[in-house]
């Protein structure tokens, strides 16, 4: 599985730390960002990860900041993205069962690192379930097609859809 990680300062430790065991797993994991503790804007990662998820490049991305908050809103509008967060083991696996989540993020300041590594192991476990939530995802989907034709954007259409 190919899997994109990233950070602002605030959750560079954390980041790093779940790199390794993603990579001790065999999994296929890209950093990034950020590389160092020195202050740096969370939109930025999250638009770069959130980004080559709709482009295919990646499967699932992994964003931690301080609160795991600007991360998710920030991939959230990119088209087709869907980012959730978690802090939670029943969380995370509903993000992916329910929610066909691309993205997982985090705070690094709300949880402890031994209970991110089972959030994360939760959501990389489950997958899409379909059935009765394919049709809100859909709904979601329609929606921000509506809104990216409403605003003229030749990106609508564009996006990876609802993976239903
Ligand atoms: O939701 C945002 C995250 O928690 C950020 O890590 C945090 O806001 C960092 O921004 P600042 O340093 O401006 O508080």
């Amino acid at each position: 599985m190919k899997v994109g990680i990233g950070s602002d300062h605030h959750g560079y430790e954390m980041k790093e730390a779940i790199k390794e065991i993603l990579n001790g797993a065999g999994l296929d994991v890209t950093d990034y960002g950020c590389h160092d503790k020195t202050d740096s804007d969370y939109p930025d990662v999250a638009f770069a990860v959130a980004d080559r998820i709709r482009e295919g490049e990646l499967e699932r991305g992994i964003l931690i900041c301080g609160t795991g908050i600007g991360v998710a809103i920030a991939a959230g509008k990119v088209p087709g993205i869907r980012a959730a967060l978690c802090h939670d083991t029943y969380s995370a696996e509903r993000a992916q069962k329910s929610n066909n989540a691309q993205i997982l993020t985090m705070g690094a300041k709300v949880i402890g690192l031994e209970a991110a590594k089972k959030v994360v192991n939760a959501w990389l476990s489950s997958s899409f379930e379909g059935g009765n939530s394919a049709r809100k995802i859909e709904r979601i989907m329609e929606q921000e097609q509506i809104y990216l034709r409403r605003s003229g954007n030749e990106e609508a259409d564009q996006s990876p859809g609802c993976g239903c």
